[in-house]
């Protein structure tokens, strides 16, 4: 049996004690009680950690291109730099994707055909800026290739249908009826006017590409690809890959000089088609995105499109050790009217919805029911989410967004009044319509909640990571005081 007083630390000094023994003996104590509150402190480390929630729930809503997987990228950037940073290399198929999708929808649109094809009945209104167009037409023909082989090996998709003179082929991919869906829009606005269609994103490039499994497993090729084993790209892919980066690389000057022609430029005015604010645009940095040591920055990456298809869940693993959960997980969802009803799915776990509503949307209507104004579908949405009662615990943040292509409409003369007729003679400025539509939202918010419930409510850009940035701090403590309150911690 021990006895008792082995138990008592320190234990007592010999009886007979040299000093030499008794200074050794004093620091091997010291050193020991160094180590003993060391293992205490990170005891007590840990316990404080295993309080905080190991994760914060989020959820991204809203209708189609409203910039949802937009905002999990700078969400990626602002907590785990290191690891988007690793992915960079895993956007530039996607960008060149974007790129290649723009010049052939400007040919196709333009129906600007190579010489051989008048070989024998060349139009007698050809000028030299149309000769000079075909020729390029005829340099650029390869791209077709690049399009079908970029995009299958992205998203595993078919080789798109050719296209048709006046519409972009992913148009067509979208169904015209809704599932039974409460998410389903109703033509609440009368917004199908000439000007709403002049800025269907339907009849201009959507330059997406679908993502989901094929896309993950992309990725994930892309990570293993960067690491240290060379081999996991097989000979032939990497041969495609190089044969893709030489064809862009070779065509960069004729694509910028298409980009840069008076001709085509009038041509896509007169066809109503503003190829700037569309997404994926990157014909205004053709040399810097087609050079062979090109890498994406993260602006290219904010920029690029991909559509995503069917819920996708990220962990975004914190890699600041002073982060107060060691993880968000954040669902983002496929925004078009077919793909909502996997949304209510999440509607029970997650602590916080982020709703995206795309304000400059105003005056364009949905690629997949060119009778449903973007801004009524949207406002439609976040009545019915608002009005959820599966939701009323939820915390809400809505984001105002794509302020800048907003602004950009309202500075260029288009008329808010004429597409959202409630607005009647308010200035039409930048300020006030943002106002009107803050207030729309909120007013939305009050009338439908079935419990009085408090939002979040911000102007962005979500391709602006600065700014963006600045919203993510803002928003991170009332997350993170939500996922606490969820899990019983406060
Ligand atoms: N100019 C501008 N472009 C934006 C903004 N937010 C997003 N975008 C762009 O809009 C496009 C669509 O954004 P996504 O984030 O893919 O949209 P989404 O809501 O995820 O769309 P789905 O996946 O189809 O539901 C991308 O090319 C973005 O770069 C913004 O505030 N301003
Ligand atoms: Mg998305």
């Amino acid at each position: 049996m021990l006895s008792p007083r082995r138990n008592v630390w320190p234990p007592p000094p010999p009886a007979q004690e040299s000093d030499h023994e008794k200074l050794a003996r004093l620091d091997a104590e010291r050193e020991a009680k160094r180590v003993s509150n060391a293992i205490d402190d990170a005891l007590a480390a840990e316990r404080e950690q295993r309080k905080r929630p190991s994760n914060a729930k989020i959820l991204l809503l809203g209708q189609a291109e409203s910039g949802k997987s937009t905002i999990l990228k700078n969400f990626q950037l602002h907590f785990a730099p290191k690891a988007f940073q690793a992915e960079a290399e895993a956007w530039r198929p996607v960008i060149h994707l974007n790129l290649v999708r723009s010049v052939n929808f400007i040919l196709g649109l333009l129906d600007i055909r190579h010489p051989s094809t008048y070989a024998h009945a060349r139009p007698a209104s050809a000028s030299p800026e149309s000769g000079a167009l075909r020729l390029l037409s005829l340099s650029l023909a390869p791209l077709r290739q690049v399009e079908e082989t970029l995009a299958a090996r992205i998203a595993g998709a078919s080789p798109p249908p050719p296209h048709p003179s006046n519409s972009y082929p992913n148009s067509n991919s979208y169904p015209n009826s809704y599932p039974n869906s409460p998410y389903a829009p109703e033509n609440e606005f009368d917004a199908a006017d000439d000007d709403a269609l002049r800025y269907d994103p339907a009849n201009a490039a959507e330059i997406a590409l679908r993502s989901g499994a094929g896309w993950a497993a992309f990725l994930r090729f892309r990570r293993s690809s960067s690491s240290t084993s060379p081999s996991a790209l097989s000979s032939a892919e990497k041969a495609e890959e190089l044969q893709t980066r030489r064809i862009l690389a070779a065509c960069a000057g004729d694509i910028a000089r298409l980009w840069a022609s008076a001709e085509v430029q009038r041509g896509l005015r007169a066809r109503g088609v503003r190829l700037r604010e569309q997404s994926g645009f990157f014909l205004d940095e053709v040399e810097r995105v087609c050079r062979d040591e090109y890498v994406p920055t993260p602006d290219d990456i904010l920029r690029a499109r991909v559509h995503t298809v069917g819920p996708e869940e990220h962990v975004i693993h914190m890699e600041s050790s002073l982060e107060n959960v060691r993880s968000w997980t954040v669902y983002d969802m496929g925004g078009s009217t077919t793909q909502r009803v996997a949304w209510a799915q999440f509607f029970d776990t997650v602590h916080v919805i982020i709703f995206l509503a795309p304000i400059s949307a105003f005056n364009e209507v949905l690629a997949e029911n060119r009778s449903v104004n973007r801004l009524a579908d949207s406002l439609k949405l976040w009545r019915t989410i608002c009005s959820n009662k599966l939701l009323t615990s939820v915390e809400f943040i809505l984001f105002l967004n794509k302020v800048d292509i907003l602004t950009r409409k309202i500075q260029s003369g288009i008329r808010f009044a004429e597409h959202v007729t409630s607005f009647r003679n308010k200035p039409n400025e930048p300020k006030e319509v943002i106002k009107y539509l803050s207030d729309a939202f909120a007013t939305i918010n009050q009338t439908y909640s079935p419990r009085k419930r408090k939002m979040h409510r911000h102007v962005t850009c979500a391709i602006d990571l600065k700014a963006t940035s600045v919203v993510i701090n803002d928003i991170r403590e009332a997350i993170l005081l939500k996922a606490l309150t969820a899990t019983n911690i406060l």
